[in-house]
């Protein structure tokens, strides 16, 4: 019974084309945890390294005992980031500090920037062609900061630069269906722009199934999409933001950078990616994916003059929290 049961695991494992190695920096945190655990369950990825600054010894000896056939291995301190790194096909950075109530996700960069920075030169150095998925925020900031890291280095290549932004989509789809009174899985509906405030762009024109919402009611929705990070953060009061949930989303996110490697055609997810759809240098939008990353930018989809108007004006503050990053690097 039992040598059966490891003969499905192992065919289970061997049922994706290729599985790779996938490593996630931050894997002790609260975000870390809960998406090894799903990335554990992936046939499509052969090796988990995970790696924080503090010990993630008994996370890993924790998951290695999960019956599937990703091996997991730990790596801690800053000296160890190097060989997490090696050969990595997907790079997922949840490393850096959460929101406490009374901050905004900019009064992170301070911080997070110089997470960001140690960890852009490392990739940059071990595997510049991983694909790689930044969750650290600010995103809107943090991505520009990555971006140019790598290119001081002439590994940058823009279409293997994510930032994750799934979680916006989760939400929406979550929000609406709560609406419609229908199940989430059924909604989808694209998320636009970046990832803090104003600049989470929700399409409800482009709503499946459609959601004609209008007035009082849509701005509402909007807000409460836009606004959802400090609903978690408010009810955390003080012991951080978001992670059940991200990690979720971010475990969604790797299975279609995961199957676009695996040659599956039409992997489609929203991403904060560089960007010539708009005036702003970095943009959220529906992107194809390929084994190489961005396949294409599927740009702006059809907008109602209400989605119009909210795209000039968060362009603009996309620009500055763009500029944030030049500023970073340059203190
Ligand atoms: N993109 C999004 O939608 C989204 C959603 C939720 C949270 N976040 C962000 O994700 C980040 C992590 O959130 P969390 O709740 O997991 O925080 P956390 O504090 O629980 O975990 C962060 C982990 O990163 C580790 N770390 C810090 N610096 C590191 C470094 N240089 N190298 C390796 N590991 C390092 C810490 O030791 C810790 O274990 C925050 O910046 C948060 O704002 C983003
Ligand atoms: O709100 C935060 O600080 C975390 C994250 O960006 C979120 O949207 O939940």
């Amino acid at each position: 019974m039992i040598s059966m049961k490891i003969g499905q695991i192992a065919r289970y494992s061997r049922c994706a084309k290729k599985a790779v190695k996938v490593a996630v920096v931050g894997a002790a945190g609260g975000i870390g945890q809960p998406l090894s655990l799903l990335l554990k369950m992936s046939p499509m990825i052969s090796t988990l390294a995970l790696h924080d600054l503090q010990d993630i010894k008994g996370v890993v000896a924790d998951l290695s005992h999960i019956c599937t056939g990703t091996r997991v291995q730990a790596f801690v301190g800053a000296k160890e980031l190097q060989c997490a790194l090696e050969d990595a096909a997907i790079v997922v950075v949840p490393a850096g500090l959460p929101r406490k109530p009374g901050m905004n996700r900019a009064d992170l960069l301070t911080v997070n920037g110089d997470v960001a920075v140690e960890v852009a030169k490392t990739i940059a150095f071990v595997c510049p062609k991983a694909l790689m998925a930044f969750i650290t925020n600010p995103i809107n900031t943090i991505i520009p900061i990555v971006a140019q890291i790598l290119k001081e280095r002439n590994v940058f290549d823009p279409n293997r630069l994510f930032g994750v932004t799934t979680l916006d989509v989760v939400r929406a789809r979550t929000f609406v269906a709560e609406a419609l009174c229908i199940d989430p899985r059924t909604v989808q509906i694209p998320v636009i722009g970046g990832h803090a405030g104003i600049t989470i762009l929700p399409l409800l024109s482009q709503c499946l199934p459609k959601y004609t919402v209008t007035g009082a009611e849509r701005d509402k929705l909007v807000k409460r999409i836009q606004d959802a990070g400090n609903e978690v953060v408010e009810a955390k009061a003080g012991a951080g933001s978001a992670t059940l949930s991200m990690a979720f989303a971010a475990a969604k996110f790797v299975d279609c950078l995961l199957r676009a490697i695996n040659g599956e055609e039409n992997v489609i997810a929203c991403s904060y990616v560089q960007s010539k759809v708009t005036e702003a240098e970095f943009f959220a939008t529906p992107i194809l994916l390929g084994p190489g990353g961005i396949y294409k930018n599927l740009g702006l989809p059809q907008l109602d003059e209400q989605e119009k108007k909210a795209v000039e004006t968060l362009v603009k503050q996309l620009q500055q929290d763009i500029a944030e990053g030049a500023k970073f690097l340059c203190k």
